[in-house]
């Protein structure tokens, strides 16, 4: 069996009676993306703060590239990267210059740290802006820079808080590609999320965190297969077609107020052909019809009770 990135057993955190992590166990398998998913509060910075060794955990068992972050700080410092919500940019001074300031800390010679920072400021497109000051840079050149001074020190685990949290769809869609880019490098990559389209896109595992509580883990598909979230929608203009349908469907969830009514689906072919042949027979024409199959969303919030997850497109029907 190879080492795990990351591992916590029992990992127990509260601040005074409020107990934000209350015995979570999770493993991350080098060169892997892992999604830690949660509405605001569920804890999901603290659990950064205290596997990059920002803050002590009350109980638990961590492993953070091969070290305790507790017993030996500077060793899993040395091994990790971290970039997001408290962000190491600062404004006033350039973008190069703070990659400079990185390089230093990260003790590269002279030659060296100006190559790097070179190098990295032309891979994240911030070549045009490296003599700017930081305070002029858009959210997403700001969040690319910060990636760019967590690589000057080459680390093998990057723990991504938040990363597109406030950026718009382009630049989530770039900071994506970046995410890819760099587990296609080799590094494991820990990210905390509220987006559940982002975690199914980017991440090989999720666990969905919900009042300091791992309520859910496993791949988007394992996840996605817990909830029958599966449903086949009909919308109608004619309320007298609409209330017709409600009569001759079975196991419908009417919706009176948008003419529509949900039918469980898992979507086959089979399953459809059911519903319009009992359309048919009784001569009701829908004037919409569309397949849901489960996503996250239905993960979400069957796990969760539905607290506080922002709106997300939805991209499921076809
Ligand atoms: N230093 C602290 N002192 C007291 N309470 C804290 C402290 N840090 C965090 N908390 C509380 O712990 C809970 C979890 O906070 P945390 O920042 O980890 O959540 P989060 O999931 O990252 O949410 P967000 O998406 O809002 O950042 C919150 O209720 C917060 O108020």
């Amino acid at each position: 069996m190879t080492i795990p990135a990351i591992a916590a057993n029992g990992l127990r955190k509260s601040y005074g009676d409020k107990v934000v992590l209350d015995g979570i166990d999770l493993t991350v398998a080098a060169g892997t993306v892992f999604s830690l998913l949660g509405p605001n509060g569920a804890g999901k910075t603290t659990a950064v703060k205290i596997l990059s060794t920002l803050v002590t955990a009350d109980a638990g068992e961590l492993w953070v590239g091969g070290h305790d972050p507790a017993a030996n700080p500077q060793a899993v410092r040395a091994a990790i990267g971290v970039t997001g919500q408290f962000s190491a940019v600062d404004g006033l001074i350039t973008g190069e210059e703070n990659m400079w300031l990185m390089a230093d800390l990260n003790h590269l010679s002279r030659r060296d740290g100006r190559r790097t920072a070179a190098e990295l400021l032309e891979r994240f497109d911030l070549t045009d802006a490296a003599k700017k000051p930081a305070s002029t840079y858009s959210g997403g050149m700001k969040r690319r820079l910060d990636i760019a001074m967590t690589l000057v020190g080459d680390p093998r685990i990057i723990f991504l808080d938040e990363p597109t949290t406030g950026l718009d769809p382009r630049s989530r869609h770039n900071m994506w590609g970046i995410i890819r880019e760099l587990v296609s490098d080799g590094v494991t990559v820990f990210l905390t999320t509220q987006y559940l389209d982002e975690a199914d896109e980017l991440a090989d595992r999720i666990a969905v965190l919900d009042d300091g509580k791992i309520a859910a883990e496993g791949t988007a598909e394992e996840l996605k297969r817990l909830v029958p979230g599966g449903h086949v929608r009909l919308r109608f203009t004619d309320p007298a077609a609409y209330r017709a349908a409600v009569a001759a469907l079975r196991e419908v969830t009417p919706d009176e107020e948008s003419l529509s009514l949900q039918i469980p689906s898992g979507g086959s072919q089979r399953e459809l052909r059911a519903i319009l042949d009992r359309l048919h027979a009784a001569a009701i024409e829908a004037d919409e019809l569309t397949v849901h199959t489960p996503d996250l969303d239905d993960v979400f919030f069957a796990l969760t009770g539905g607290t506080g997850i922002p709106d997300q497109p939805k991209e499921t029907a076809r």
